[in-house]
């Protein structure tokens, strides 16, 4: 059909007419493809070569997709891949399925929409906010004891978007990209000098029951002894004042999630803290990146994935620091 129309589009009008109509539908359409999709439909004539490669450079020069304040671009000087593929969610998503049986997912949510929307995933009907107008160091929102935010204003407060308490709520702040490294895969480079404590990106992906991340580590487990595989799927543990217990939160970005599932670990600790932080009206908390020290142009963002301590199975850790334990921390679910 494809190479029909290519002739069509070469010979006359009407034909012409049914050439674009190809390509508005192809520009529809094609943005929900894979990469190997796009490139099996980009091998079949030359009009949707030309929709495709648009669409792969578009992806090359932004994996928010438009998303983010500032655009965050791939850049490969180690093999052919171009990009990495993903859809990407500035917010935390609820699970789309239960253990999906294979890695083929389509569906992407391209530069025009949103997986979600809505800022929390749950909220808290009737929980009571701030009422201020303008929030300042009074709010009661507002708690800076750690030297980080740790509450925010949220949905149930007066104040509006524009709120300065709600540092963490306005998407990535710091101009990022994405780099391949040889060893580690892709990741997280600072595009900017970037001074210490500024707020990097929340962790987003999909929410996951404990069962649900069981499930899904053994999937990933099991996939990566046979392919090069990169899964996201952060598991972060919250000690709560009492002491006795603990909350878990499973966030997995494997795929849907933001820029920060190419964050990459360093046995160090690297240059990233993570703060968990809530807001009023919001049921769940979220995870948060911010700089731990002044981060140069071009210098990885890394944090620690967990404790070192030594499991002979985990994959090898090439965080290059020099109290690097040798295997990367693996959770145990
Ligand atoms: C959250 S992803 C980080 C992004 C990933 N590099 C990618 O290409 O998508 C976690 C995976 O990155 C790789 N990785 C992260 N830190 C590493 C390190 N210090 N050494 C080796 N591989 C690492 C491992 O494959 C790990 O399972």
């Amino acid at each position: 059909m494809c190479n029909a129309m290519d002739k069509q589009q070469r010979t006359g009008e009407g034909e012409q007419y049914e050439g674009g109509l190809l390509c508005r539908f192809a520009h529809l359409v094609l943005p929900y493809l894979e990469p190997a999709g796009l490139a099996s439909v980009s091998a079949t004539c030359k009009a949707l070569r030309v929709v495709s490669k648009a669409i792969t450079s578009r992806r090359i020069s932004d994996a928010s997709r438009g998303m983010e304040t500032y655009p965050i671009s791939f850049f490969n000087s180690v093999d052919s891949e171009l990009y990495a593929y993903f859809i990407y969610s500035s917010v935390q998503t609820l699970p789309t399925s239960p253990s999906f049986a294979g890695l083929c997912w389509g569906g992407e949510i391209g530069g025009s929409g949103r997986v979600r929307q809505h800022p929390f995933v749950i909220r808290v009907e009737g929980s009571n906010g701030c009422g201020c107008e303008s929030c300042d160091l009074d709010c009661p929102c507002m708690d800076f004891s750690s030297g980080l935010p740790t509450r925010e204003c949220g949905p149930s407060c007066h104040c509006g978007s524009e709120c300065r308490n709600r540092l963490t709520q306005k998407g990535v702040s710091a101009k990022l990209k994405v780099v391949k490294d040889r060893r580690k895969g892709w990741s997280l480079v600072a595009a900017d000098f970037t001074p210490k404590g500024k707020f990097i990106c929340e962790y987003t992906g999909e929410l996951l029951t404990t069962e649900e991340a069981r499930n899904r580590q053994k999937l990933y487990d099991k996939i990566s002894k046979s392919s090069r595989f990169s899964p996201a799927l952060l598991v972060v543990r919250e000690h709560l004042p009492s002491g006795n217990v603990c909350m878990r939160f499973n966030i997995d970005a494997t795929r849907i999630g933001n820029i920060a599932r190419f964050i990459n670990h360093s046995c160090d600790g690297g240059n990233l803290c993570t703060m968990i932080v809530r807001s009023s009206g919001a049921l769940l908390p979220r995870v948060c990146f911010f700089s731990s020290r002044d981060i140069l142009k071009n210098e990885e963002l890394s944090f620690s994935y967990g404790d070192t301590t030594l499991n002979l199975t985990g994959s090898q850790c090439f965080c290059g620091s020099a109290c690097c334990c040798g295997i990367l921390p693996s959770e145990h679910t």
